[in-house]
């Protein structure tokens, strides 16, 4: 086996939350490209239909569900669905996060349940019930998605950030209580990536000399830029790697 066999994804099942679009895709079409099939969710039934189509062109494996990540009815379903067809599901990526760009002051208690509800709770139950299915196999990965918001904040953006630094503790959780069962659990933390939901500030030009003198490498990230991480942390390349972030921000919080 060479190193670049076990970077491959062939024969496994793998479940992208929030994979019709942005980061998620990229990194749905990474796993798919590695030889996986690949369930993509999210709310909209057409967006995920187009992700689907795309991977299959390019020769992948994908199928879709939809629902909204928050909704724990749903979510058994669809691990469910995933067991009666294909018997195993190897790889889970919790992607979905929504963003309230609201200070805290501005949130109310409704708006503060949900951001956590959504970007949090919902993690930790499909994260548990995919472990009870990859403890069966004795393999299996769990990333999350988190940001550098958290381990830096920014000024305006009140709950987002706790709620995936909470993710990160979860994800440290899980490499503990789920390493003796062979799986892993590490997060991703993205910086400034120019996916469609920041399609206006990507495009902002005054934004951009803020970009280079706060990012060393002086721009924005593709949304493609995610994929290789994903791919190492879902892979037999990391086999040792548990409870690892992964940041991937071209440097912007090591910066003075
Ligand atoms: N783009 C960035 O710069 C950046 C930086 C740090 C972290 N992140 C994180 O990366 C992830 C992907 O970000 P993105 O830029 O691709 O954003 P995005 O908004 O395009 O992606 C989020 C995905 O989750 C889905 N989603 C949102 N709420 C949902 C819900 N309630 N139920 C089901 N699906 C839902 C969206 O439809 C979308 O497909 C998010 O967790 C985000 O917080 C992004
Ligand atoms: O944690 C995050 O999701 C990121 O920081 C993103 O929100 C954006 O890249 C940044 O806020 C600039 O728009």
């Amino acid at each position: 086996m060479t190193i670049l066999d076990r970077f491959s994804q062939k024969g496994r099942v793998a479940l992208v939350t929030g994979g019709g679009r942005g980061l998620g895709f990229e990194i749905a079409r990474a796993l798919a490209e590695a030889g996986a099939h690949v369930v993509v969710t999210g709310r909209t039934a057409a967006t995920l239909d187009e992700a689907v189509e795309k991977i299959a062109a390019a020769g992948g494996s994908a199928s879709a569900a939809a629902f909204d990540i928050a909704d724990r009815a749903a979510q058994r379903a669809a691990l469910a669905a995933i067991e009666e067809r294909h018997g195993r599901l190897d790889v889970l990526v919790n992607n979905v996060g929504a963003r309230d760009r609201r200070p805290l002051s501005q949130m109310d208690d409704e708006a503060i349940d949900e951001l956590v509800r959504t970007d949090f709770s919902a993690a930790a139950s499909l994260s548990r019930d995919a472990a009870a299915i990859m403890m069966r196999q004795a393999s299996g990965r769990l990333i999350a998605v988190t940001s550098i918001g958290g381990h830096v904040a920014m000024p305006n953006d009140g709950v987002y950030p706790a709620a995936k630094q909470a993710l990160t503790g979860l994800m440290r959780s899980m490499a503990v209580e789920y390493g003796p069962y062979g799986i892993t659990s590490n997060a991703i933390a993205p910086g400034w990536f120019a996916t469609e939901t920041n399609a206006a500030m990507a495009a902002n030009a005054e934004l951009m000399p803020f970009v280079r003198q706060r990012i060393p490498v002086q721009r924005w990230a593709r949304a493609d830029e995610i994929a290789g991480a994903a791919l190492f942390l879902a892979s037999d390349a990391a086999s040792f790697v548990n409870g690892h972030v992964l940041v991937v921000d071209g440097g912007m919080t090591v910066r003075m």
